[in-house]
């Protein structure tokens, strides 16, 4: 049996669907019209203990519905969850212990309290041990470097640092499991680095299992080996970035630096783009071109001084993927 086994699960919403203008809305209030919308639809996925799992897909995939289900805020339908033997909606009680949740959209931190209050009255509710509170909060304060504003009331703190404080709020009571949902939502890029390197770290060295939903493919790349994709409530895709690289991503990159500037004559099935004056980048597909050769090209006619390749970008991937171009 895996750490977490989702099996068929769905989960629907009945939304009041009013007409349009005062009429509309008189006529609702006599004969209220309701539409379905299916937010999850037979989804199913296993992950093991210790896994770092991205989990994304557009707006409206049905990502969050799902990590509320996992996480025991919802029920769903159909289907079953279960997580270390738990199932999250029936055993909320003792369940809660053992996980930790981070919604970037929402703070679990007390507005007008410092933010070493909220971890007191977290370290009440969850009846943690003096010293794993001590160890744990001296431990992430440190690793977030939160000890500057640890004194400050929330609502004086920066997003990034609401969000650091909110991150180690879901880890005082030492959880085997962490959802994330959009933790580095409006973070600037120092702040993503931290929370990335962070998450990584957790992940690495007390082998946590963590779920991780984001719209930021960095966030994904930096922390993830394995993605599932879900579009419209079902499992889209699921598997290692990696495979995804190799399957889809047949566009590369190639930077060349020369000792001097150069015209380079056109290669056949290649984009050749200035980046300065001795720098070019040569755009190809992998299926078509032999990177090898293209190399051996550059390296034979001109004095190249640097070459690199880059990686296929999996952002712009995963957005074929999104627009079924995949
Ligand atoms: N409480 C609710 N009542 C009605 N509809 C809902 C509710 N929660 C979610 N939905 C609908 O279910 C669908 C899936 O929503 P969900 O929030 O799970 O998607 P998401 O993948 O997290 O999206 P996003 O990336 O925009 O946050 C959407 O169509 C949404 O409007």
């Amino acid at each position: 049996m895996s750490f977490i086994e989702v099996q068929n699960i769905s989960k629907d919403f009945k939304v009041n669907k009013r007409s349009a203008g005062i009429p509309g809305m008189i006529a609702n209030m006599f004969v209220p019209k309701y539409e379905i919308k299916h937010a999850v639809k037979d989804l199913s996925f296993t992950i093991e203990k210790g896994e770092m799992v991205g989990f994304i897909g557009p707006n409206g995939a049905g990502k969050s519905s799902t990590i509320k289900m996992l996480s025991g805020i919802l029920c769903p339908d159909s289907g079953s969850i279960t997580v270390n033997g738990f199932v999250p909606y029936k055993q909320r009680k003792s369940y809660v212990g053992k996980i930790g949740v981070v919604f970037g959209q929402k703070s679990q931190l007390q507005w007008d309290l410092p933010v070493i209050d909220s971890f007191e009255l977290l370290r009440a509710i969850y009846r943690i041990p003096e010293d794993k509170y001590k160890k744990n909060l001296e431990r992430f304060t440190e690793m977030l470097d939160m000890k500057s504003f640890i004194n400050q009331p929330v609502r004086q703190l920066s997003l990034g640092q609401r969000m650091r404080s909110d991150i180690v709020a879901s880890l005082l009571h030492s959880p085997e499991i962490v959802f994330f949902d959009e933790p580095t939502i409006g973070v600037d890029i120092i702040g993503k680095e931290t929370i990335r390197n962070f998450i990584r770290e957790l992940n690495e060295q007390d082998k946590v299992t963590m779920i991780f939903t984001t719209h930021d493919m960095q966030d994904i790349e930096q922390t993830c080996k394995r993605i599932i994709i879900i579009d419209k409530g079902s499992l889209m895709y699921d598997g290692s970035l990696q495979d995804i690289r190799s399957k889809y991503g047949t566009a590369r990159r190639l930077i060349a630096e020369f000792n001097e500037e150069v015209a380079v004559a056109p290669i056949s099935d290649v984009v050749i783009n200035e980046l300065g004056d001795r720098k070019k980048s040569f755009t190809f597909d992998n299926n078509v071109v032999d990177v090898n050769k293209l190399m051996h090209e550059l390296f034979g006619n001109y004095s190249v001084r640097d070459i690199t390749v880059a990686e296929p970008e999996i952002e712009s991937i995963i957005q074929k993927m999104y627009n079924g171009e995949v």
